[in-house]
């Protein structure tokens, strides 16, 4: 991966919601940099953690995942890049946090959760703020994959029967609305509206019930993270 150049992107984009601003992008990611992420991450993976009101780092059944940051190479900067721009030439990859990758086998999920966070602790100015936006990307899934679908259970349904393509429309809205995990694709949107928490944006991912996933978080803060919680010193 030394010379590797960063291709353009071949993404187009949907937007899903204007407010919340929420935003769908089939092929984020390419086949061989899903490859990439799943080789860099395989091995490395520890139980997923959530952060309490005091910031401090717990393992919790509400997370059953399990993650691992990844540390910046030529592939993972590319994907950092396009994340960058996709949202406008300002800001800077210092609002970056290490990119998270996020595996779950049969059972495993993330209940239902902002990707904001409500303790002080978890946002002062080392912290960059709040996460002022998220992508989840899904990696890749195993073939026959049931379940483990991101759910945004205050979302209203899609207008347009098209959405169906990418999100669950068999199991009815009263749950919100559940993004299916195709491999490549990404769901993009922001969690703030204001300056505050928007609470629109809770989201679970919901259990795997067969086969496997891996996702891959990508959070931009409001400000600059202090070096130490960065991925770019080198
Ligand atoms: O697994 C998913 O579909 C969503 C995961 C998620 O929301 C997170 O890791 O913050
Ligand atoms: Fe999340």
């Amino acid at each position: 991966t030394r010379n590797y150049t960063c291709p353009q992107h071949l993404y187009n984009v949907q937007i899903f919601s204007e407010d919340p601003l929420i935003i769908y992008i089939p092929a984020f990611i390419t086949p061989d940099e899903a490859s990439h992420l799943q080789s860099i991450s395989s091995g490395n993976f520890e139980s997923s953690r959530i952060a309490d009101q005091t910031g401090q780092q717990h393992l919790a059944k509400t997370r059953t995942s399990r993650s691992t940051s990844l540390s910046s190479d030529p592939i993972v900067r590319c994907i950092e890049e396009r994340a960058l721009q996709f949202q406008g030439y300002d800001t800077p990859r210092t609002h970056l946090e290490p990119l998270q990758a996020v595996q779950y086998s049969i059972g495993e999920n993330y209940k239902p959760h902002t990707d904001w966070f409500t303790s002080p602790a978890q946002t002062t100015p080392e912290f960059g703020g709040n996460r002022a936006t998220s992508f989840f990307v899904y990696v890749s899934a195993s073939e026959d994959i049931a379940g483990g679908g991101t759910q945004f259970p205050l979302l209203d349904a899609p207008s347009n029967e098209k959405w169906c393509e990418v999100v669950n429309c068999d199991a009815g809205w009263d749950e919100g609305v559940t993004f299916r995990p195709i491999p490549q694709n990404a769901v993009f949107w922001r969690n703030m509206k204001g300056g505050k928490g928007d609470k629109r944006t809770l989201h679970a991912g919901l259990p795997v019930q067969r086969g496997q996933k891996l996702g891959m978080n990508i959070w931009t803060r409001e400000g600059e993270l202090d070096g130490k919680y960065r991925s770019d010193r080198i």
